[in-house]
Formats: C-alpha cells, sequence, structure tokens
C-alpha cells in the first residue's frame, strides 16, 4: 500500500478568462496534516472543490487511495471517505444534532414496507460518544440545531466530519467564525485526528493555529502553489513572503 493518501497532478480550473487554479501538484501522505494557506482568492477554495468535486476541473489528474479518481459529485467523495467541512455548514436547521450527524447515512431499525425506522436510540448514543472523543459539550442533544450558537454549530459539523472520516478529512477555515473558546475546542478535534491518523487538508488564515497544528504548509499564490514546506523549516516570515510574494519579510508588514 502506498504511504501516500492523495495526489493531484496539473490540477487546474479556469472560470471564463479568470485562473482560479493553475497547474497544482500536490501530495498527502497518510497520518499527514497540510495547512493550505493564501491570500484571498489565492484558489485554496477553488483547489478543495476540485479535488471534492463540488465543480468538475478543467484539467488535471487526482489520485486517492491509490486510484486515479473523477468522482461525479461531492457525494461520491463522501462515500470514498473524504469528509469536508465546507465555510457553509450544511446542516438541516430543524433537526436535532443526531440526526444531523446521521443526515444522510441514518441507522435503521428495520424496514417496513416503503418505510424505514430509525434507530434513534442508537443514533443519540453514537452521537454522544462521537462527540466525547472531541470534547465538545452540547448541553441538550434534542435540541433544533436553529437555537444552537455559531460555535455550537460548528463544532457540530466538525464533530460529524470527524466521526465519520475515514481515510480522509478536509476544513475550509473551520475557526473563522468562532470565539477563542470555540476555536480551542474545534483545534482539539484536529488533534485527535491527528492521533487517530486522519489525514488532514487545512485552509486556514490564522499562521498562530497553522503553526500549531500541521506538519506542512501549501502556499497558494495567484491560482498557483508556490511553496511546500515542513513546519520546522520555515516561520512566519517566510511563509508570509510566500503568500505576498514579498522577499526577505517585508511581506510580515503587508
Ligand atoms: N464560481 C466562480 N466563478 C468565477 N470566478 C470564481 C468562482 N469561484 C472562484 N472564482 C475566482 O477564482 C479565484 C480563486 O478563488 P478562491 O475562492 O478559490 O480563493 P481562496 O483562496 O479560497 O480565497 P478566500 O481566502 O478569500 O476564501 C478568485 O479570483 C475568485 O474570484
Amino acid at each position: 500500500m502506498s504511504d501516500i493518501i492523495l495526489e493531484t497532478r496539473g490540477l487546474t480550473k479556469r472560470y471564463g478568462g479568470v485562473h482560479a487554479l493553475e497547474d497544482a501538484n500536490f501530495t498527502l501522505r497518510r497520518g499527514e496534516h497540510i495547512a493550505v494557506v493564501g491570500d484571498n482568492g489565492a484558489g485554496k477554495s477553488t483547489f478543495v472543490r476540485q479535488i471534492t468535486a463540488v465543480e468538475q476541473r478543467t484539467a488535471g489528474e487526482v489520485f486517492f487511495d491509490g486510484q486515479a479518481v473523477n468522482f461525479a459529485g461531492p457525494l461520491e467523495a463522501r462515500e470514498s471517505g473524504i469528509e469536508t467541512v465546507f465555510q457553509n455548514l450544511a446542516l438541516a436547521d430543524d433537526l436535532d444534532v443526531p440526526s444531523n450527524l446521521y443526515l444522510g447515512r441514518e441507522i435503521i431499525k428495520f424496514n417496513l414496507g416503503p418505510f424505514s425506522i430509525l434507530d434513534r436510540k442508537a443514533m443519540r448514543v453514537a452521537t454522544q460518544k462521537a462527540l466525547d472523543t472531541t470534547a465538545v459539550r452540547i448541553p441538550n442533544l434534542s435540541n433544533p440545531i436553529r437555537n444552537m450558537s455559531g460555535g455550537q454549530r460548528q463544532c457540530v459539523a466538525i464533530a460529524r466530519a470527524a466521526a465519520f472520516a475515514s481515510k480522509l478529512i478536509i476544513m475550509d477555515e473551520p475557526t473563522a467564525a468562532l470565539g477563542v473558546q470555540e476555536t480551542g475546542q474545534v483545534e482539539n478535534i484536529i488533534r485527535g485526528l491527528k492521533a487517530r491518523g486522519v489525514p488532514l487538508i487545512l485552509i486556514s488564515h490564522n499562521l498562530r493555529q497553522v503553526f500549531d497544528l500541521v506538519d506542512r504548509i501549501v502556499v497558494f499564490r495567484r491560482g498557483r502553489i508556490v511553496a511546500s514546506l515542513r513546519r520546522e523549516e520555515t516561520d512566519g516570515n517566510d511563509i508570509v513572503s510566500y503568500i505576498t510574494g514579498v522577499k526577505g519579510g517585508e511581506g510580515a508588514r503587508a
């Protein structure tokens, strides 16, 4: 079995005349945590959307778990073991936490003709277990998601992804809208994924977080990957220089 879980070769996406992603060659090893950083509009989300097939790529190849893949859509990517937490969370407002965790993969007790009877107890117990492993405290699981704070919602979305991520988890700015305490919770979930050996791609603007959490930092600028550096061989000034394209720490003031 290859050490590499995900590889892209020449991955390219153009929207009309906009070159959002150009010739991205990227490798993620099993168990590795990589941060994807870059300025606004650098192509980070576009890169992730091509991997998870939210859109169809213009050119290039994606290899996942040893095979060339061309997912028809995000559902197929998910069924293959890639869980993604997007900026917009895709939670169902009117449902409670267990129903959200199991949305689209409910535990069925038995089928009655055309109807399926859900095993709500099993879903509730498994949900509590999943949340326990993430140290996320949700006082009342039966509360509809609508009644929860932004931070709690985000934690539910991330706990859901963490619970089901079998092969790879991708997070697009998971803490951008969170307070200090909630950010800490999400970072603990990420540490838990590392301990479980689940590979991660983390899009983040927060360099403190990036240096705290990941093994490798990949920098995008104007649609291209301009650096891929192990955390211990770089520092914040270096990364800011790559992000801005301004050498010698000048960019740190940008
Ligand atoms: N659907 C689209 N149609 C046209 N242009 C798009 C589309 N989506 C993204 N772009 C453009 O592609 C480029 C890359 O955008 P992308 O959202 O990937 O950047 P990003 O690095 O994720 O930025 P941010 O940090 O602001 O989220 C930008 O110039 C953006 O305007």
